[in-house]
């Protein structure tokens, strides 16, 4: 069953969250430090790492792939999670920090803290049920919400209200 709310995130949107992000970040790394190193998860967590990255002045960035197939042919009907790429370079990920754009159920980050028990793990945005597998994040949203990125959406025409009530919209 698909989720009858949407969460639009616009490019501009997603950056100033992300600098949000790496505010909260700041000074989170070993012994108040710096972060050793950047593990994003792929493909969501990318931009928001290469974000982050910058503001933090990172420049170790590791990637880990884990792949949910939509079951189904329903992209929001989920599989079981493979990992198709560990993250070798981040060790136990004691020092590191892992970024994705987001956590919904929590299946992907419980796979990859099974693989860095000791990173800090952050996303941007974060729903209740994966909210506690997370260390930080900025905007949480509802169980039953779709948030839409700006890499999947893109500006289309819309009927303007007078058209579209006549039709009886
Ligand atoms: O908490 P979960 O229920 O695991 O959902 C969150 C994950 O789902 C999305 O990735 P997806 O598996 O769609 O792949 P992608 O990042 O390659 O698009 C998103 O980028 C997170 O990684
Ligand atoms: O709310 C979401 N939006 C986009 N991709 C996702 N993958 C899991 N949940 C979501
Ligand atoms: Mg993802």
């Amino acid at each position: 069953m698909s989720p009858p709310r949407y969460y639009t995130v616009t490019w501009d949107q997603l950056h100033r969250d992300a600098k949000a992000l790496a505010w909260r970040l700041h000074g989170k790394g070993p012994e108040g430090g710096a972060f050793k190193g950047i593990v994003a998860i792929t493909r969501g967590g990318l931009i928001p790492a290469a974000i982050v990255a910058r503001e933090l002045d990172c420049r170790l960035i590791e990637s880990v792939s884990v792949i949910t197939y939509g079951k189904d042919g329903e992209e929001q009907n989920r599989g079981e999670p493979t990992v198709a790429k560990p993250p070798v370079a981040a060790g136990d990920g004691t020092g590191w920090l892992v970024l994705d754009d987001l956590v919904d159920t929590g299946t992907t980050a419980r796979v990859v803290r099974a693989m860095l028990p000791g990173a800090h793990f952050a996303t941007i945005y974060a729903k209740p049920a994966g909210r506690p597998l997370v260390d930080s994040f900025i905007t949480e949203v509802s169980q039953d919400t779709w948030i839409l990125f700006p890499w999947d959406t893109e500006p289309q025409f819309v009927a303007p209200i007078a058209r579209s009530a006549a039709a009886g919209g």
